[in-house]
């Protein structure tokens, strides 16, 4: 004979809302009736009576959420995983629900000290018994899961509940008879659907819709094809009943207001365990470690959010806070994941962000070869701006040709490995290509609190200036400019036409003539506008002393291009003093190299433009080597493409007058870029004047 099937319930006699520990108790402290709660719960106790044993449990004064049975531990056969309640206002349940199983001769299973897990609130039996679905994301830890598979020796899936309206898992999940499924699908992450959509098949998946949710549709009792719940709409009653579904509603109002429902106030205390299942857990756990000003930085905040908004959870092993203002931190944090790829996602994320391996955790990166040349293993590393070491035979070998978006070889030489950045169009067959994020870290700067608040101060916290600092940056800009050109170093522009059409091409000449300049990036339009000015006047057929349109302007520049393309090329017009102003003009005098990267809209082109992208690339990437600073002047589409060939360490400036653009070229996570948001002609004026005050005379303010 098959054992009765038993419920726990607590009478409501200290139910009240007395707190907010929820959503739905905003608003609604000391706001239920006792009576009609008592009502309520009578009728529930009573319809389940019809169909099982209901058993008691003392309630407790001070402790009104004690109705709630559902939290008090998960039950599987004679084993029981006590919860560890995450809000102190329901930990005192904790000893009450742990004596009544023990009196009823349960073996209790205790998680460790500050590791929440809300009992069946948070783990929902498969009604077949094949598996565990367990919820975490608001009231229970992933880390708890791993304790579940192995105490009550089951397969536990993980879900992430992300609407917390819908804090444990029981308000949006409820496994049926029959291997149904009754669920509101918009309270989970796409992993945890997609999980759903794995394990049950869609003709079992009764999926609601919000308005049965907030109803607590899914808070319900199922004994064998009866379903008890608070309320249903006819449309859902309807559809359960084609299941084979009896629905008994019995209105549970008063509990609502405390976030519960009839699934909530009862515990399922007779759960059969079946022998051929076993446990199997796919979360995974790693520790990292970071090391720098992680307060002042605000860098644990960002590892931590990152975490958990990718569907992990983490614990702080142990947090080391520098004493000194100089003095860097250390944290040791353990991140679980629930499987195995979205372990890697946040792994590929963390070292992004300098989290380091635990020291000689691995010997040897794992490497795949090249089978088809130009392509790499599926699961390649994908390469970042920053300085990037890898783990080889135990060492830690720095990455060659840093840069974002490749992929990292590793060749063996004579002189040992080395390892480089390489585009997957460069891969060869015989390079050996890193997968997956083990043994790989990237080398951040720390950042110290005196020069973060000095950044701040001079390009404002996000890296991007409002109009009134402007001015403040321009200063800043022409000191490195002046610092840089003394000390012969390199300094890379790439302009778009809006240089041209703004005025900015007297001021950029000047920086090019001036030596401030060392090579020039950019399109076709840059070159054909700052052309048909310095032979017409006119840029995109404005006149630029007047600012009004020239009739038949519009031609101007096609006029131009076909003078260029007799001549044979820019530097070939200036030798034969076709045009003798300008930007283009100023490069050829001074030898600036530059590079006129080819699009489809390109008018011409002219001949100087590349327009095999590939070769640009190249050429772009070889004029960018060993630049001290990028000047990136209003080209969204080369100054993107410049800044996915740049390392970090390189200052950029980026000057728009689209802040959009100003944050997307800015937002590297490195403090060396720099946003300006201003017109462009306006920015290169304020930098020559500024230039101008620093290479005039020194005169010492008169004191009277
Ligand atoms: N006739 C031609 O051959 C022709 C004409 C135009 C563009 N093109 C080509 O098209 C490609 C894209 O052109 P692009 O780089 O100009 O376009 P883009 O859209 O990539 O960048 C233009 C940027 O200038 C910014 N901007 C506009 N007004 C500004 C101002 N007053 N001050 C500061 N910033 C300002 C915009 O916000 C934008 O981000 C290039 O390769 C270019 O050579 C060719
Ligand atoms: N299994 C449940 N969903 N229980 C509902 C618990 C309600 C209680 N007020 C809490 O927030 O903890």
């Amino acid at each position: 004979m098959t054992e009765p099937i038993r419920f726990l319930m607590c009478p409501p006699d200290h139910y009240d809302v007395d707190y907010v520990i929820n959503p739905w108790m905003e608003g609604n402290i000391h706001k239920s009736s006792r009576d009609r709660a008592v009502e309520q719960w009578r009728k529930l106790h009573h319809v389940l009576k019809d169909h099982a044993l209901v058993d008691l449990v003392n309630p407790e004064k001070g402790w009104p959420d004690m109705v709630f049975t559902a939290n008090a531990g998960l039950v599987l056969g004679k084993n029981v995983v006590l919860s560890r309640f995450h809000h102190k206002e329901r930990q005192g349940e904790e000893p009450h629900f742990k004596k009544w199983f023990e009196d009823q001769g349960y073996t209790v299973y205790e998680l460790p000290k500050d590791l929440p897990f809300e009992g069946a609130g948070d783990a929902l039996l498969d009604r077949e018994g094949r598996w565990l679905w367990a919820g975490y994301g608001f009231r229970s830890e992933l880390d708890s899961h791993p304790y579940l598979a192995k105490w009550l020796d089951i397969e536990v899936l993980s879900l992430r509940l992300i609407d917390e309206r819908f804090y444990h898992l029981d308000t949006c999940f409820c496994p049926l008879a029959g291997g149904y499924l009754l669920y509101y699908p918009s309270a989970f992450d796409s992993y945890s659907n997609r999980l759903i959509e794995m394990r049950v098949a869609p003709e079992k998946r009764i999926a609601i819709e919000e308005a049965d949710a907030v109803n607590f549709a899914c808070n319900a009792v199922n004994v064998d094809d009866v379903v008890v719940m608070n309320k249903v709409s006819d449309s859902l009653k309807q559809r359960l009943k084609e299941c084979g579904f009896q629905v008994v509603e019995t209105p549970l109002t008063e509990f609502l207001k405390a976030g519960g429902a009839a699934k909530c106030l009862t515990l399922r205390v007779t759960e059969p365990v079946r022998v051929e299942v076993h446990s199997l857990v796919s979360v995974e756990s790693r520790t990292i470690r970071f090391e720098g000003h992680l307060l002042d930085s605000g860098l644990i905040n960002r590892a931590l959010d990152l975490i958990v908004d990718n569907g992990g959870s983490f614990q702080v092993l142990n947090f080391h806070l520098g004493e000194q203002r100089q003095s860097t931190s250390s944290a040791d944090v353990k991140v679980s994941a629930p499987d195995h790829e979205i372990m890697e996602e946040i792994m590929s994320q963390l070292i992004d962000l300098g989290a380091l391996p635990p020291p000689q955790e691995i010997c040897d990166v794992n490497t795949e070869p090249v089978t088809i040349p130009g392509v790499a293993p599926d699961d390649f590393y994908v390469t970042t701006i920053y300085p990037t070491e890898v783990r080889v035979h135990c060492e830690w070998v720095k990455v060659q040709n840093q840069r974002m978006d490749g992929a990292i070889a590793v060749n063996f030489t004579q002189d040992g490995p080395i390892a480089k950045c390489k585009l997957l169009r460069d891969l060869e067959i015989g390079d050996h290509v890193i997968v997956g994020v083990e043994g790989i870290r990237t080398i951040r700067k720390t950042e110290s609190r005196e020069q973060r608040n000095t950044q701040e101060f001079s390009f404002m916290g996000a890296g991007v200036s409002s109009e009134r600092r402007v001015e403040l940056v321009v200063e800043q800009i022409a000191w490195e400019l002046r610092q840089i050109r003394d000390q012969g170093g390199k300094v890379v522009v790439t302009a778009g036409p809006v240089v041209i059409h703004t005025g900015g091409a007297e001021h950029l000449s000047r920086l090019i003539r001036e030596g401030y300049v060392q090579a020039l990036l950019g399109g076709n339009a840059i070159a054909v506008h700052d052309i048909e000015q310095a032979m017409m006047g006119t840029s995109l057929g404005v006149d630029m002393k007047r600012g009004v349109a020239v009739r038949g302007g519009h031609r101007h520049h096609l006029k131009v291009i076909n003078t260029i393309r007799r001549y044979g090329n820019i530097a070939k017009a200036v030798e034969h003093g076709v045009f003798k102003t300008g930007v283009m003009y100023e490069c050829v005098r001074s030898n600036v190299p530059f590079c006129l990267a080819g699009s489809i809209r390109d008018d011409g082109p002219l001949p100087d433009t590349e327009m095999d992208l590939i070769k640009a690339q190249q050429e772009y990437a070889r004029l960018l080597q060993g630049a001290d600073m990028i000047l990136m002047l209003s080209s969204m589409l080369h100054s993107i493409g410049v800044g996915n060939m740049t390392p970090a360490g390189v200052k950029m400036v980026c000057v728009d007058i689209n802040p959009a653009v100003v944050t997307k070229l800015s937002d590297r996570g490195s403090i060396e870029s720099i946003g300006v948001v201003t017109d462009v002609g306006l920015f290169l004026s304020l930098l020559t004047k500024q230039l101008d005050k620093l290479t005039s005379p020194y005169h010492i303010a008169k004191t009277v």
